[in-house]
């Protein structure tokens, strides 16, 4: 058989096969619309996806409830944290029928690059520092410009504060500028009894989302705000063995504690603002510069020694902190590095 052939041969199949797809999807849409029409599911009322697994969701419903959902072959691309129209069927599943409106999306690049939404409607994102190991310069600047480009507010909180010295150190006057700047700050510490009193009035009925690096103390913030649920996830692994329950992206946690504060997480999202920036995003990320930054002589200006650049300027009438500057600069060098 000639390669041409066969790889006919396999064309018609593949399309075959597609064609037999296609048709058993329009017959399970045409008999879902007919179940819908004849009333076998419930009212339409409000949710909010706990979690995803391939055509399968979990909802969570307006009454707190966890409810076991599949979607209608229109809708596509649901992530965790999407708020949806859902309605009852029978056994206590449900089927979601369409999804509402996006305030925010966090996207993370897939192995290829591409950015895909992980989260929505995430209000606030907690940018996670310690004491120990201490961030190094720049990276606290790196964390605002990523965040600055979802346009979701960012949040800074230093963790370990049990080590930090009586006078607050250097990391407590740097906070000091973020602060300043209009971030909110909260100091946390697991180590000590309501060591995460700041942090449960700074959740309460928001949707957030923890990132941060290494050893900052994640897992152990999050361990004690959701006690009960460490337990479950364990529950939830032991399932997985036996095939079922398994997903590696976002899951949707409410927190009793925290107002009904709602989390975010995943080992994926704590990684967010590990990845490549452009110039353009470094310099929106900088928000005590946007006063400035249309005012300079040249359109083009790149802000380096130019004749009439607004922004040296405003360095130098101590309007933009020299050290903000610097790691501005710093981080466009490391870009074109
Ligand atoms: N002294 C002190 N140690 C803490 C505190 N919070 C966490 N730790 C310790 O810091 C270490 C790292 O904490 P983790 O919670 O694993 O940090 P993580 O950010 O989840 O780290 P990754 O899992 O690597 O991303 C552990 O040994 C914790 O016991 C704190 O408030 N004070
Ligand atoms: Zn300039």
């Amino acid at each position: 058989m000639s390669k041409r052939k066969l790889s006919r041969q396999q064309r018609w199949r593949v399309e075959k096969i597609q064609a037999e797809r296609e048709k058993r999807a329009a017959k399970h849409d045409a008999q879902e619309a007919e179940q819908l029409a004849a009333g076998e599911y419930g009212a339409e009322q409000a949710g909010r996806v706990i979690a995803h697994f391939g055509r399968s969701l979990e909802v969570r419903s307006a009454n707190g409830a966890a409810v076991r959902c599949h979607l209608r072959a229109n809708l596509e691309g649901l992530v965790t944290g999407d708020t949806v129209i859902w309605r009852e069927g029978q056994e206590g599943s449900g089927v979601v029928v369409a999804r509402t409106e996006r305030d925010s999306v966090l996207s993370r690049p897939d192995a290829q690059g591409r950015l895909k939404p992980v989260a929505a409607n995430v209000d606030q994102l907690l940018i996670v520092f310690a004491v120990e190991p201490s961030p190094h310069a720049n990276l606290i600047d790196r964390y605002l410009i990523a965040a600055e480009a979802t346009g979701i507010a960012p949040v800074l909180v230093l963790n370990k504060v049990d080590l930090l010295p009586d006078d607050g150190g250097e990391l407590g006057q740097l906070l000091e500028r973020y602060q300043a700047l209009g971030y909110p700050v909260v100091r946390t510490t697991t180590a000590q009894p309501d060591g995460l009193a700041a942090l449960y009035r700074q959740l309460a009925e928001r949707t957030s989302v923890f990132v941060g690096q290494s050893g900052v103390g994640k897992s152990s913030l999050i361990d004690q705000l959701l006690p009960e649920e460490t337990l479950r996830i364990g529950a939830l692994s032991e399932d997985s063995r036996k095939g079922t329950h398994t997903t590696t992206t976002a899951r949707l946690y409410t927190m009793p504690d925290a107002r009904d504060g709602v989390l975010i997480d995943s080992p994926g999202i704590r990684e967010f603002g590990l990845t490549h920036l452009d110039a353009q995003t470094v310099t929106d990320g900088f928000i005590e510069f946007r006063p400035f930054l249309s005012h300079c002589r040249f359109r083009d200006c790149r802000h380096q020694a130019e004749p009439g650049c607004a922004l040296l300027a405003a360095v130098e009438a101590g309007k933009i902190h020299p050290q903000r500057f610097a790691s501005y600069r710093r981080i466009l060098a490391s870009l074109n590095a």
